[in-house]
C-alpha cells in the first residue's frame, strides 16, 4: 500500500462544520485518481476480502464507486450502488444515512433475496453510512458478508453487524493526517 500511505500523508485536511475533514484522490477524486492507485486499491481490497460465494459488491454514491468499478474489473464481481436519489420502484429500500457532518437517504436498488453481498466504500469513520447499507441488505433478505474499505478513520467506534477491514487506517492530529497501514 506504498502509494496510498505516501499519498494520504500530505493530503490537506478542511474544516466541514468544525469536522476535520482530509481531502484525497480515494475519497474525494482531488488532486486527480491516477491508474497505478487505483489498481493497487483494487488488488488489496480483492486479497483481503473473502470472495468466496460473492454475488454482488455494493457501495454508496458517490467516493466509492471508482473503488467498486476497478473491483468488478478485478474480480468480475457485479456491483451495485446505493444512490442518494429515489427511482420509485416498488422493491427499493431507503435507509436514513448520518456521517459525520451530513445525514440524507440512500436508496438501495437491484439486490435479491439470498444474495450474497460485500460491502466497499472509500472510507469508514463514524459507520453511519455503512450500518444503514447492512441494514438495507437485511431489510432485502439479503446477506451482507463483510465490509471492507480503503481507509479506516479511527477515533469513532463503530457497530457494524458484520466485521470491518481497512487497507490503511488515519487519524487526524493537529490538522494532519497520521497513517497506520493494517497488517
Ligand atoms: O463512516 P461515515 O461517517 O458514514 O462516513 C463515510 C461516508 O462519507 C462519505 O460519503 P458522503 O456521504 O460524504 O458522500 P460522497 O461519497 O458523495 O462524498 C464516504 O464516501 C462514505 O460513504
Ligand atoms: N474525504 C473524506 N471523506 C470522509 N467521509 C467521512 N470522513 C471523511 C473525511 O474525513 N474525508
Amino acid at each position: 500500500m506504498d502509494r496510498l500511505v505516501r499519498s494520504l500523508e500530505s493530503a490537506p485536511v478542511v474544516s466541514r462544520d468544525g469536522y476535520d475533514y482530509f481531502v484525497h484522490p480515494v475519497t474525494d477524486a482531488i488532486p486527480a485518481v491516477e491508474a497505478p492507485l487505483l489498481r493497487e486499491i483494487a488488488e488489496g481490497i480483492a486479497r483481503v476480502a473473502d470472495l468466496e460465494g460473492v454475488d454482488r459488491i455494493l457501495t454508496a454514491e458517490s467516493m466509492g464507486i471508482h473503488h467498486a468499478t476497478a473491483l468488478t474489473l478485478e474480480t468480475e464481481i457485479p456491483f451495485s450502488v446505493a444512490r442518494k436519489r429515489s427511482y420509485g420502484f416498488e422493491t427499493e429500500v431507503a435507509v436514513h444515512q448520518e456521517t459525520g457532518y451530513s445525514e440524507g437517504e440512500l436508496y438501495v436498488n437491484g439486490i435479491e433475496a439470498g444474495d450474497r453481498v460485500l460491502l466497499v466504500d472509500d472510507v469508514c469513520s463514524t459507520g453511519g453510512t455503512l450500518r444503514a447499507l447492512c441494514g438495507a441488505l437485511v431489510e432485502l433478505g439479503a446477506e451482507p458478508t463483510e465490509v471492507v474499505v480503503v481507509i479506516r478513520r479511527v477515533g469513532d467506534p463503530v457497530d457494524l453487524p458484520v466485521s470491518l477491514t481497512s487497507l490503511v487506517e488515519v487519524e487526524i492530529r493537529n490538522g494532519a493526517v497520521v497513517v497506520n497501514e493494517t497488517p
